[in-house]
Order: structure tokens, then sequence, then C-alpha cells
């Protein structure tokens, strides 16, 4: 990516095929695509958390190595180099993953389905399934619930998520309109507390449900990690991402 330092005013060729104007006019945005990379680092962008510690091993395998402290929950720092000195790891929040790369901040990325399927955002391809991070979206309800309720009957229903994307689109299409209270973290508790009557969530062992009365209603969609990429990156740097791309394909497929 071409480095572009703010204040620089240089009518540079960017990554993004936008040359700069020389002095801003008035008016004009600033899309804050002035990143510090040389032009030919990449950026992985890896989320913090439950994915981290399962993507270790597979980065491992995949030959690269970031610094130790990369992996290390207490590490403040969030951008680390790797043992490929043209490769720069980030670590970020889960969800913001999927931003990071459609923004082109990074080149690559590592998220949930989850992630993908809220944000949908057309900048993003993902290649590669990396079959770590296996958990669904689920409907769930508390246990005391009538059983087989009939959700067609409803043209409204409340319901607590992360996910209002995901949830707005999957009610829609059964006709209701879901009105969303949107949280988090700890949707569970939305309905003892009256928030919502519903909840949508990630589901994995269904103890986090259980443990606060709750049951499982319906699967939305089966979730495991992607391995996404910027498709404007992708373009200009195909040699690049294509050698990393074959790395994590080869690291799920070892001969
Ligand atoms: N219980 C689970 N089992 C397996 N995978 C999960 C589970 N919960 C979440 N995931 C996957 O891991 C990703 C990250 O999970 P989550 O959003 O809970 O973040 P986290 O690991 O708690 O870290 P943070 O909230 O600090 O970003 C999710 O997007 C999903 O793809
Ligand atoms: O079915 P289970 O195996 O119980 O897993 C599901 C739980 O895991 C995730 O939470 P997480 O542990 O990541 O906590 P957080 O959402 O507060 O980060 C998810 O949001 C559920 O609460």
């Amino acid at each position: 990516m071409t480095a572009c330092t703010p204040g620089d005013d240089t009518p540079t060729m960017t990554a993004w095929g936008v040359a700069p104007a020389t002095t801003p006019a008035s008016g004009d945005v600033d899309h804050g695509r002035h990143g510090d990379h040389a032009d030919d680092m990449l950026i992985l962008a890896l989320p913090k958390g439950r994915i981290l510690k399962s993507v270790a091993p597979l980065l491992a395998r995949a030959g690269i190595e970031p610094a130790a402290d990369c992996l290390q929950e207490d590490s403040r720092r969030l951008r680390f180099p790797t043992n490929h000195p043209k490769l720069d790891v980030v670590r970020v929040r889960s969800f913001d993953v999927a931003t990071f790369v459609a923004h082109g901040g990074a080149h690559l990325g590592v998220c949930g389905a989850d992630v993908l399927m809220e944000f949908d955002y057309p900048e993003l391809y993902a290649p590669l399934d990396l079959g770590i991070g296996g958990c669904r979206v689920s409907v769930a309800r508390p246990q005391g619930d009538p059983p087989n309720e009939d959700w067609s009957r409803y043209s409204e229903v409340r319901v607590a998520t992360k996910y209002p994307t995901i949830t707005r689109r999957h009610f829609a299409a059964r006709g209701i309109n879901a009105d969303i209270v949107h949280l988090n973290g700890a949707m569970e508790l939305a309905p003892m507390l009256g928030l919502s009557r519903l909840i949508v969530d990630l589901v994995d062992t269904g103890s986090t449900l259980r443990a606060n009365g709750l049951q499982e209603v319906e699967t939305i969609a089966q979730i495991t990690s992607r391995l996404v990429v910027n498709r404007t990156a992708l373009k200009t740097r195909p040699e690049a991402i294509a050698s990393l791309i074959a790395r994590f394909r080869a690291a799920l497929n070892p001969a």
C-alpha cells in the first residue's frame, strides 16, 4: 500500500486508485486513508479472545510467527512484527476484524462467519474456511415458554442481540418485524429482566443458555472462522496475497 503520511500533500496515487488533491478543497472529505505502512507491507488482522488461541497453531503451521507477546492476553501492544519482514499482525476485537479489512487498514484477517454475515461488507472476499471457532447463531427463549410456539402468528417480536442485521433479516424472512434491543454481551439476561421476549446469540455447548434458564429454538446459521481478504488488495497485490492464502490453505491440509 502506498504510504501517505498526514500532512504529506505530494500527489501520490494511493492503493485505492485515488490521487489525493495537492491542497484539499473546502468541503473535501478526509476518509482517513493515511496508513503508515510501507508500500510492500502486508497487515494481517487477528481477533483477540478465543479465536486467537485457536488460530495460533494454524499460524505456526503456515510458517507465520508473530512476536511472542502477540499471543499473550495481557500485552497492551496492538501491532506486532512477524518472522516475515513484510508481514505485521494487528490484534483487534473480533467484531472489528471485518471493518479493519474492509476499510483497507489490514489486507487480510481472521473472523467468524457471524461477523461477516452481520456486516456483509462487499469489499471482503472470504476464500478459506479455517474450521476453528465452531458455533452457531441461534434464537433462544425462556425454558418456561410453551413448546412448539408458532412464530408466524406474530407480526412483531422484541429480540435482544448483538447481531441486529442477522436478526432482522431472519425474522423478516418469516414476515415478522424484529424490534431489536441492541446489546454487546450478556444477552441471556434480557428475557429474565424483561428487556425482550427472545434473544439471538452464539451457542456452542448450550451451557450459557441452560445456566440462564433459556433454550435454543432455532438455528439461524452454523459458524466457523474464515480467512478474509480486502478485494482491492487482492487486485493490487495479487502475488503477495495469493501466497499468504496458499500458506493458510497448506496449513489446513498438511501433506
Ligand atoms: N462459545 C463459542 N464457541 C465457539 N466459538 C465462539 C463462541 N463464541 C464465539 N465464538 C466465535 O468467536 C468469535 C469471537 O467471540 P466473541 O465475540 O465472544 O469475542 P471474545 O472472544 O469474547 O472476545 P471479545 O469480546 O473481547 O472481542 C465470534 O465471532 C464467533 O465466531
Ligand atoms: O453455548 P456455550 O458453549 O455456552 O457458548 C456460548 C457463549 O459463548 C459466547 O460468549 P463468550 O464466552 O465469548 O462471552 P462474551 O460474549 O461475554 O464475550 C456467546 O456469546 C455465548 O454467551
